[in-house]
């Protein structure tokens, strides 16, 4: 049995049951594509068997570093941007306390991450914050040529350098990139920075169970050994072409039979506030791997109660495109009671004494019910504990049911062209060497 659950029992009202059935034989064949490699992009199937096919003296290196890291540093920074940073923060938040930086008697460094926009004030911010602090950084960038994480990394590395000196900055400087190529690894290399790989066959949104995610989060304190272990079983687990054998792959078509009906975007859910960062990461894996060719589920995400209060009233009434898929934490870490009050003048009296889990879960049923009155799809997937096992097994269980999903719909789940379009303008007007004729070009544009 799966560790984690796939509940799609909500969708009676939109999917029939003889709808499974039918679109069986292009799931069979989107899973012969994918582990047969006969699809498209399958030079970037890496992550079908990371999980047991990493690394091992790299890993050692990885927690070997995380540990130099927990005894000279009181700050960590990583910097990266895209799948460079965004499985990291979604894993380092989901398996740790909220409010992590701020807990008093931390036994690990406070952990903050910067390359992940062009904001001057964020950086600014980030470098009076670290004060005169021990710190270190990492670097991530698997092309080693990305604008934001470079810009970050020189002003962290200038800060470095300052305080420790050039060696003593070396020390303390982590660089996760390409094996062979780009500018970064050009760096390690010539300044003999300690290096992790990100492997040629992951893609970055692929990318959190290699030295990417690994090493941020071992730094804080995360048990990188049972992550790994979760998506190995999850890989184990999802094997079976059958969508009725094989809920990743359920999940896949039965958002593909949704697709075809109309709905074109899903919100992925939470109850938990530090699973937000989860479904940032969600949303690159889904939308740089399903948006081209003009179509694909436009994946956006929602951090529930909150946004029913906010976004709840398009939900329930507005346009009728959105389908949920709600990732549900079946025994939170921790709970608070809602405490006995003599006076009731806030009318709770009827809930003193529950605890709030069990508010939060009566929360989650009435909204499925009344989002599928309201003609919203709402599928489940139901995670039994937030912890590193659990994580590793959910991470898998939507990066194979995102390639699946992918070739379901006739693309390149593994490839991203359309990221390239901004950031040649971007160089054109920042007057980059090998940019002029389109420099002139957009500077005519933009001055007409
Ligand atoms: O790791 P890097 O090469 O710096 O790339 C960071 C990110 O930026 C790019 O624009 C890609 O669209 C992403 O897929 C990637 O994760």
């Amino acid at each position: 049995m799966a560790h984690i659950s796939f509940d799609s029992s909500a969708l009676t009202k939109f999917v029939h049951d003889n709808e499974l059935s039918e679109i069986q034989p292009l799931v069979t064949a989107a899973d012969k594509e994918l582990r047969e490699g006969t699809g498209a992009g399958n030079d970037f199937r890496g992550f079908l068997d990371l999980p047991v096919a990493y690394d091992k003296d790299e890993f050692a290196r990885i927690k070997a570093a995380a540990k130099k890291v927990q005894g000279n540093s009181e700050v960590f920074v990583a910097i990266g941007i895209g799948g460079s940073y965004l499985g990291a923060q979604a894993a380092i938040d989901f398996l740790n306390p909220n409010f992590y930086n701020q807990q008093a008697n931390r036994s690990v460094p406070e952990v903050y991450f910067a390359g992940n926009s062009i904001s001057g004030s964020y950086l600014h911010d980030l470098v009076q914050m670290i004060g005169d602090r021990d710190f270190s950084i990492n670097v991530i960038s698997k092309s080693g040529t990305t604008t934001e994480p470079s810009i970050a990394f020189r002003v962290l590395k200038a800060k470095l350098i300052a305080k420790y000196g050039a060696a003593g900055a070396k020390e303390r400087i982590f660089a996760t990139t390409d094996k062979a190529k780009g500018a970064l690894k050009t760096e390690a290399d010539a300044e003999g920075y300690e290096e992790f790989v990100v492997p040629d066959d992951i893609g970055g949104r692929f990318s959190v169970l290699s030295a990417v995610g690994l090493l941020p989060i071992a730094v804080a304190g995360g048990d990188i050994d049972q992550l790994m272990q979760g998506a190995a079983d999850a890989r184990s687990e999802y094997t079976n072409p059958d969508v009725t054998k094989n809920e990743a792959y359920r999940y896949a078509a039965l958002r593909n039979i949704l697709y075809r009906k109309g709905f074109t975007t899903e919100l992925l859910e939470n109850y938990e506030p530090n699973l937000r960062l989860f479904g940032e990461w969600w949303k690159q894996l889904m939308g740089e791997s399903e948006g081209k060719d003009q179509k694909g589920i436009y994946p956006s995400s929602a951090n529930f109660s909150t946004d029913l209060h906010s976004l709840g009233q398009y939900i329930q009434e507005g346009l009728r495109n959105l389908f949920e898929t709600v990732v549900k934490i079946d025994d939170a870490p921790n709970d608070v009671t809602i405490p006995d009050d003599d006076k009731n003048l806030d009318g709770l009296g009827y809930l003193a004494g529950k605890s709030m889990n069990y508010v939060n879960d009566k929360a989650y049923h009435g909204v499925v019910l009344a989002h599928t009155d309201g003609g919203v799809p709402v599928m489940t997937v139901n995670v039994p504990k937030q912890d590193a096992y659990s994580l590793g097994y959910t991470i898998y269980f939507f990066e194979i049911a995102v390639a699946i999903s992918g070739y379901l719909n006739g693309i390149n789940p593994f490839n991203q062209p359309g990221v390239e379009a901004y950031k040649k303008n971007m160089f054109a007007l920042l007057g980059r060497q090998g940019y002029e004729e389109l420099t002139k070009e957009l500077t005519a544009r933009l001055n007409k």
